[in-house]
Formats: structure tokens, sequence, C-alpha cells
């Protein structure tokens, strides 16, 4: 960042201090002073000064203090954020990829082998443990929101939909581990599902099925669009892993998984979601409402094989899977 682009900012926003040079690197003072509204107005315009995928505009100006440290590697004391330019490098080389499939299809197993084959990529677990332990609810354990949406869909669907986006979301703004900036390789944050599944998949079909209702689709569809739009380029993906396989095999899985929340869960419930996933990844005929979205390369992968406990289809998987992350 040059120093008179800082200074114009400077003068312009009057809370970023001069950039100073410090040990032949740039040091740029960012000053807690700013309102969201000044904050978003340079993110848009880093993002235009330095193209979508720099790290400024993936993140924004520092809005938070501990994405700043984990940034930086250092507590941030005071109100004045110190970040180096190298690393904000980086940060802008880690790339965003989701997992996508149908329910039990292996996105966990198969997520834990990515873990395993890589020190450079680092996966994100759906947030389901949260679903089934709503914490601040009366009762003392905290409800059980996945229970409650299976056992009473009608009921309890817009508020399982409003609860998942918001806990995606809050997943695909984690900022990447410091281990990942580190990373020689290709860098990738990998997220189990996100908040395009959410929406594009799940919300979606429960509307289909009549368990959300017009008006609470229209209402989600219109908070989900004005989150990712706010939120842009910080919950972008740069590619898609789609985990197929036929429902009949991910049925039988999930039998043998046991979760008891999903014992009700028929196959016809595994066929719609499976003809969503088709639409939206396959045959491209989902309607989306994002630009960004529509040119996400997706990788489909047959999920249908026994990649647990086979050594050769496993390193198959995983040559696809870095053959695809190092184009992206
Ligand atoms: N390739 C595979 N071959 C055979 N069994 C598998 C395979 N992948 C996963 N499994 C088994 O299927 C079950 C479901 O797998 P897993 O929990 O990984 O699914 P998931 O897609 O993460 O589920 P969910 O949609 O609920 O998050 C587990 O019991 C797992 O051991
Ligand atoms: N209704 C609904 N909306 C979602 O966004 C969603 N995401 C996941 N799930 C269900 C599938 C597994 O049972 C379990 C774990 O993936 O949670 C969802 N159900």
């Amino acid at each position: 960042m040059s120093r008179a682009l800082s200074l114009t900012f400077a003068l312009r926003y009057n809370f970023l201090n001069p950039a100073s040079v410090c040990k032949n690197k740039f040091i740029i003072s960012v000053l807690l002073l700013a309102t969201d509204s000044s904050r978003a107005s340079v993110t848009r315009l880093l993002g235009r000064r330095f193209g979508s995928r720099s790290w400024y505009a993936k993140f924004g100006v520092l809005d938070n203090r501990a994405m700043a440290s984990e940034v930086t590697g250092r507590p941030c004391p005071s109100a004045q954020l110190h970040i180096d330019t190298k690393q904000m490098d980086a940060v802008s080389r880690v790339k965003r990829v989701s997992i996508e499939g149908n329910i039990a299809v292996g996105k966990s197993t198969f997520a834990r082998l990515l873990q395993s084959s890589s020190q450079d990529w680092e996966v994100v677990q759906e947030p389901v443990s949260k679903w089934q332990n709503v914490e601040g609810s009366s009762s003392q354990t905290g409800s059980n929101l996945l229970q409650m949406m299976y056992q009473d869909p009608q009921r309890w669907s817009y508020t399982f939909q409003t609860f998942s986006c918001m806990s995606r979301m809050r997943t695909q703004l984690q900022p990447p581990p410091t281990r990942l900036l580190a990373a020689e390789g290709t860098p990738v944050q990998v997220f189990e599902r996100s908040v395009y599944s959410d929406r594009y998949i799940f919300a979606l079909n429960m509307f289909e099925l009549g368990c959300i209702s017009p008006t609470e689709w229209a209402v989600y569809q219109d908070w989900h669009s004005f989150l990712v739009e706010q939120f842009a380029h910080r919950v972008h993906l740069e590619g898609i892993i789609y985990l197929r396989a036929p429902p009949k095999t991910c049925m039988e899985r999930l039998g043998r998984r046991g979760r008891e929340e999903e014992s009700g869960v028929e196959l016809d419930y595994l066929e719609k979601l499976h003809i969503q996933h088709e639409k939206w990844l396959v045959d491209k005929s989902t309607e989306l409402h994002f630009e960004h979205l529509k040119k996400v390369p997706v990788l489909t992968l047959d999920a249908s094989v026994e990649f647990e406990t086979d050594k050769k289809v496993r390193e198959d998987l995983i040559t696809q899977v870095r053959t695809f992350f190092s184009g992206l």
C-alpha cells in the first residue's frame, strides 16, 4: 500500500495514520475510530483499488481486533493495530472452499482425510453441536434445535435455518489460522457446507416441501442476500467440492451412523436433497442470486466408493483435490 494512498485515506476518513516504513516493511496503523459505515466504504475502496481477492477486500479494514491479532500473530493491546503487508499477502493467498453433499454422504469423513493429508489445508467442521445445544434457552441443558426441526419441521424449519445460517456465517468469517499463512504450497480453508447450501439446498427444499411458508421464505431470502452482500468477499468461496453418491448409499450410511435426531429421516427426503444438489452443482439450473457464486468452480467426486478403508481410492481422491486446489 503506498504512502500516498494511506495518506489519502487518512485525510478522507480521518482514521488511518500515515503509513510508516519500519525495517523495510510498510506498517499500516489503523485506529479503531472508524464507524461501521466508514469501514464499509474503505473496504469497498480497497477492494476496488487492490482487486476483489486482496486481503483488504476479503476481510474489510480490520473491523475486528481479534482477527487482527490472528493475522499478525500478536495481541492488539491498544486501539492501534499494526499490520504487516507480507502477512496481508499471506492471508490473501488462502483459498476458501466448501465441501457440499447429501446427509451422511461422508463429508466429515472426507474432511478428516483432507486434514490429515496436508499441513496446508485447514478443515472447519459444520457447527452441528451448536444446533444440538442452543445455549441461552430457558432449559438448563439448552434446546436441541436439530431434533426439534426433524420432529416438527413445520414449526421449526424457519428457526432452524436462521440459526444454521448465522452459525455458518460465523464459521466462514473465521480468519485462517497462522499455520496457513506460512504455507509454502496452496493454503486452503475448507468449510463443511456453507451459507450457500443453507439457502440453495436446505432452506429452498423446506420451502418447496411447505415447511417454510412463502412469507418466511421471502424473509429468509431478504436477510440472506443482505448479509452475503454486506460481508461480500469475506464469505465468498473460490471453489466447491461436491461429494456425490446415490441417496440409497447415503441412507445406508445414515443408518449405520445412527445419529439419534435423524432416526425419522426417510429415503424420500434424501432423494429431494440429492435433486437440489444436482440442480445447483451439476445442471446449474438453480436460480442463484450472487454473481460470484455462478462462476465458482466445482469439483464433483464420486463418494459412493469406499474411501475410509481403501488406500488406493483415498490417494486417487486426494490427487484430484490437490490438482483442483492448485488451479484455483
Ligand atoms: N466412503 C465411505 N464409504 C463407506 N462409509 C462411509 C464413507 N464415508 C463415510 N462413511 C460412513 O458414513 C457415515 C456418515 O459419514 P459422515 O458423518 O462423514 O457424513 P456427513 O456427510 O458428514 O454427514 P452430515 O451430512 O450429517 O454432516 C459414517 O458412519 C461414516 O463412517
Ligand atoms: N433443515 C436443515 N437445514 C440445514 O441447513 C441443514 N444443515 C444440516 N442439516 C442437517 C442434516 C444432518 O441431519 C445434520 C448434520 O449435517 O443437520 C440441515 N437441516
